[in-house]
């Protein structure tokens, strides 16, 4: 029998420092995420992040969090139990840090007779911190205690033509009301060295970004590639003029370099210059969160408005968009045909 599990980031368990120092304990020490050899990455984590940066991120998390819990928990949540209703095999839906866990995913899986598994990572673009590690884990869970279970995992939908589709309308729909100057695409940002470690090339990453439109096999795996390829595709789809729109990263941590520009630069820069109505989407993400709610729709909204913007639109995210759940429960009907 076959059934499908969807995996997001996943949040603290609350707001309280305790609880985020665990989750971020359980995060940044995945060395996919913090990629120092294990010794530099318990000290720079357990001995230096871990004393500081609790405390700061649930207070960030205190200003978003919604009575029945955190957005991205919540949203994602509404979104499985929708697709569940859309789709003929049993779906689940899981965490890669916090809770649920995937284990306990897979579980409630194999406890409905489920053998063969399509395993979704909710992220539209492939990167070592969100889908690999994804990937890595499930699969070392079901080697040691699901044998009998096959996993087969859903690549990273950044360029698939439905998802354009839902992704373009419900930015549209936003224009219209917003009638920004400018269209502000800000992925979440990564160390520059992560675009390396996943060149399979390893010839083909350049660290400035002029090899990301020169066609190459590295692109199946290369962040930046694919989040400019969706930029792209959704531009297209906009008719949006050359100068309207761009891209940026955001929520860097740490002191190495990550991949530029930086989205509060960028916006600092677009307020300091004269734009006026800034809308920023952020496609990284299918749930709002944290980095949407907090960074972009708070932070980076003030600092636009101090440096003298005058209106900021902080795109929802796809959240329970009817066609999204449509696009996503299709792909896993596709699947279990
Ligand atoms: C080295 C650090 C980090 C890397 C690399 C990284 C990559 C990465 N993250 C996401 C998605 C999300 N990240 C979120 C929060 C978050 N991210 C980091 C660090 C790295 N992320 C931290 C420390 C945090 C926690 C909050 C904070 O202290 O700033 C979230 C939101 C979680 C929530 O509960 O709402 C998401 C989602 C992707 C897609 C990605 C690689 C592309
Ligand atoms: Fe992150
Ligand atoms: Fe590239």
């Amino acid at each position: 029998m076959k059934g499908a599990l969807l995996v997001n980031l996943g949040s603290p368990n609350s707001t309280s420092v305790k609880d985020v120092k665990n989750y971020l304990d359980e995060f940044l020490m995945d060395k996919r995420v913090i990629d120092s050899p294990y010794l530099i990455r318990a000290f720079v984590v357990k001995g230096i992040i871990l004393n500081t940066r609790p405390k700061k991120s649930a207070a960030a998390y205190k200003k978003i969090w919604w009575p029945e819990g955190s957005p991205l928990i919540v949203l994602s949540e509404r979104l499985h139990k929708k697709v569940q209703e859309n789709t003929k095999i049993p779906v689940e839906l899981a965490m890669r840090y916090g809770k649920p866990s995937i284990k306990s995913g897979l579980q409630k899986l194999v406890d409905q007779g489920v053998t063969e598994i399509f395993l979704i990572p909710l992220y539209p673009q492939f990167a070592m911190a969100s889908t690999e590690t994804i990937v890595v884990l499930a699969n070392k869970l079901v080697k040691k205690h699901f044998p009998q279970v096959t996993l087969t995992d859903l690549p990273a939908f950044y360029n698939k033509a439905d998802y354009i589709e839902v992704l373009s309308e419900s930015i549209q729909s936003e224009l219209e009301k917003s009638k920004p100057e400018h269209l502000l695409f800000s992925y979440h940002g990564l160390p520059e060295r992560h675009l390396k470690k996943s060149d399979v090339t390893k010839s083909h990453c350049k660290i400035d970004g002029s090899c990301c439109n020169t066609p190459s096999p590295a692109h199946e795996f290369c962040y930046r590639h694919q989040c400019y390829e969706t930029t792209k595709q959704v531009a297209e789809k906009l008719n949006l003029k050359e100068g309207s729109y761009s891209v940026s990263f955001q929520s860097r941590l740490g002191r190495d370099p990550w991949i530029k520009p930086y989205t509060d630069h960028v916006i600092d820069d677009f307020a300091k210059n004269g734009l006026k109505k800034l809308a920023v989407v952020t496609p990284a993400f299918v749930s709002d969160c944290l980095e949407t709610l907090e960074e972009i729709g708070m932070e980076a909204k003030s600092s636009f408005i101090e440096n003298g913007g005058e209106e900021f639109t902080a795109i929802p995210c796809l959240n329970e968009n009817e066609k999204w759940i449509k696009t996503l429960s299709g792909w896993i009907n596709n699947w279990a045909e």
